[in-house]
């Protein structure tokens, strides 16, 4: 299983690596990898597993982070209601985004990220909906829609793919500067 002692750290320079594209059929390692980032979702959200393995909740996890250098990330973003199905759960490999709105959107609570070990706060200015095409775990071509918090996630693991990581998007001078149509999620 991956642990906290798996994740690498800003001043690994995988993290600012262009990640190459994964080839399909799957090998063997990439399988295993692509379940073990899903498992370290799925245990970073459980509370008793979390404090038992002492892992950093996680809505989603990018190879990069676990120093390979792919362009694969597991996401899972839960629903509120923790009954119903996760709001979007899916391996994402070669993951391209066709297109998306002019409108910016942001976390009313900033980012964070495994890989950065240290609380920087501000709106990390993101497009509010995104058309992402991808492939699956079974070599699938997906292609869907997808607005506020799974865009969100889904274009910070996309970002960990061309070494590009959450502060890079934050405005420096200002942090939370937020013109008026700024969609504020929260
Ligand atoms: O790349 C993935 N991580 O670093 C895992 C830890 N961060 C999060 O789960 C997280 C937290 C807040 C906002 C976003 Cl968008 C994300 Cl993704
Ligand atoms: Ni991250």
């Amino acid at each position: 299983m991956i642990k906290m002692r798996d994740i690498i750290r800003e001043g690994n320079h995988t993290l600012r690596a262009e990640a190459k594209p994964v080839k399909f059929p799957l090998s063997e390692a990439d399988q295993k990898l692509a379940r073990d980032m899903m498992e370290y979702l799925e245990n970073s959200q459980d509370p008793e597993l979390a404090k038992k393995y002492g892992l950093r909740a996680g809505v989603g996890l990018a190879a990069p982070q676990v120093d390979v250098s792919e362009q694969m990330a597991a996401v899972l973003v839960p629903s509120e209601n923790e009954d119903d199905e996760p709001v979007f759960k899916d391996v994402i490999i070669n993951p391209v985004i066709i297109s998306h709105s002019v409108q910016p959107g942001a976390l009313t609570e900033g980012e964070g990220c495994l890989s950065v070990d240290r609380d920087i706060s501000g709106y990390v200015i993101r497009h509010d909906r995104i058309t992402l095409r991808y492939y699956n775990m079974a070599g699938e071509q997906k292609k869907i829609r997808l607005k506020n918090y799974p865009a969100i996630v889904c274009q910070h693991e996309i970002d960990h793919l061309h070494g590009i990581l959450f502060y890079d998007h934050i405005n420096e001078a200002n942090p939370f500067a937020a013109d008026d149509d700024l969609v504020l999620i929260s």
